[in-house]
C-alpha cells in the first residue's frame, strides 16, 4: 500500500481556519454565525476554513429528521438552505470551505445521514462526506447514545483534491476511532491532512479526543484537525461537546488548542514539515508488509 503521490504532500503553506461555535436552535441564526466567523477567519488570511460537526442544528436523533436537508452529489448544485449559504460564503471570500457536517436527508430513499459538505473558492461542491461509522455508544452511568436509531451510515472514504496544496481526508467525529480510514487515506491516496469535524461529549472527550487526534497524526505522520462545537452552559439542556478544537502536526504535536467556549484558531500548516518528520522518524518506509500482508481482513469473521 505505499503512495505514487510525488512529495511534497503539502505542496505550499496553508493556513487554516477552525471554527468552535456555539449551534442552537435557530438554524438560520447558526448560519449567520457561520458566516461571521468564517469572514473573520478569511480575513486573518485562513484559505481553508473547516466548521464543526452540526454545526446547524442541535447534536441529538431527536434533532436529525427535523434539521436534515436534501444535498446534491459532488460537483452538482443543490437547492437546500444549507448549501446555498455554505457555496455562497466560499465564493464571497474565495476560500476552501468544510462544512463541518449537518444532518442530510436522501431524497429518493428517505434515509438520513451526518453529511459533510467541502466547496472550493468558486463554489463548486468538491467534497461530500456520510459518516461511516455511527455512534452508538453505551456507558452505564455516563452516555447512552445511538446514532443508528435514525442515521444510516456512509459507505465511501472520501478525498478531497485542493489543486494549490494537496489532498485532504474527511471523517466525521466517531470515524477518528478507526485507523484504517485514516491510513488509507493517508497511504494510498498521500493526504497531506485529515480533518474530523466532531463532537465529543463530556465522558469520552477528556479520555480520547486528544489521544485520537494526536494518534491519527502520529501513525500516519500527516497533519489531523478537529473541529467541535463549543461547549454550552451547565444549565443548558442536551448534548454537551466537549470543545478543544485542535490542529495536530505530523509529529503528533499540538499546533493549537481552543478551550470550551465559543473560539476561532487560524494556523499555518508549513510545507515540507511533512517530508521532514518522515525523514526523522522512516516508520512510512519501514513497514513490514510481509509480516501483516492482510490487516484489512483481520476481524472480518467477528
Ligand atoms: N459523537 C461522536 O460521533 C463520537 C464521540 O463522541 C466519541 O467517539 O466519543
Amino acid at each position: 500500500m505505499a503512495t505514487a503521490t510525488p512529495l511534497p504532500l503539502l505542496k505550499q503553506d496553508l493556513k487554516v481556519g477552525l471554527v468552535q461555535m456555539l449551534p442552537g436552535s435557530d438554524k438560520a441564526n447558526n448560519l449567520v454565525q457561520a458566516r461571521n466567523k468564517i469572514r473573520r477567519a478569511a480575513s486573518m488570511g485562513a484559505k481553508l476554513v473547516v466548521l464543526p460537526e452540526c454545526f446547524n442544528s442541535p447534536y441529538g436523533t431527536d434533532h436529525f429528521p427535523e434539521y436534515a436537508e436534501v444535498l446534491p452529489e459532488v460537483n452538482q448544485e443543490g437547492e437546500s438552505e444549507t448549501f446555498k449559504a455554505l457555496k455562497d460564503i466560499a465564493t464571497e471570500h474565495n476560500i476552501y470551505l468544510l462544512g463541518g457536517s449537518i444532518p442530510e436527508r436522501e431524497e429518493t430513499s428517505g434515509k438520513l445521514y451526518n453529511t459533510s459538505l467541502t466547496f472550493s473558492p468558486n463554489g463548486t461542491l468538491i467534497g461530500k462526506h456520510r459518516k461511516v461509522h455511527l455512534f452508538d455508544i453505551s456507558i452505564p452511568g455516563k452516555i447512552h447514545f445511538q446514532e443508528s436509531l435514525v442515521l444510516s451510515p456512509g459507505k465511501d472514504i472520501t478525498i478531497i483534491d485542493l489543486p494549490e496544496y494537496g489532498k485532504i481526508g474527511v471523517g466525521i467525529c466517531y470515524d477518528i476511532r478507526f485507523p484504517e480510514l485514516a491510513m488509507i487515506s493517508a497511504r494510498k491516496h498521500g493526504v497531506f491532512a485529515m480533518f474530523y469535524p466532531g463532537a465529543f461529549n463530556l465522558t469520552t472527550g477528556p479520555l480520547h479526543w486528544e489521544l485520537l487526534a494526536r494518534s491519527r497524526a502520529t501513525d500516519n505522520q500527516i497533519f489531523v484537525g478537529v473541529v467541535s462545537p463549543a461547549r454550552s452552559k451547565p444549565t443548558d439542556a442536551g448534548y454537551k461537546a466537549y470543545g478543544h478544537s485542535m490542529m495536530v502536526d505530523p509529529n503528533g504535536e499540538i499546533l493549537c488548542e481552543a478551550l470550551e467556549g465559543e473560539e476561532l484558531l487560524v494556523q499555518d500548516l508549513e510545507a515540507g514539515r511533512i517530508e521532514e518528520v518522515r525523514q526523522g522518524i522512516p516508520v512510512y518506509s519501514q513497514r513490514r508488509w510481509e509480516v501483516y500482508p492482510d490487516v484489512a481482513g483481520v476481524g472480518k469473521e467477528e
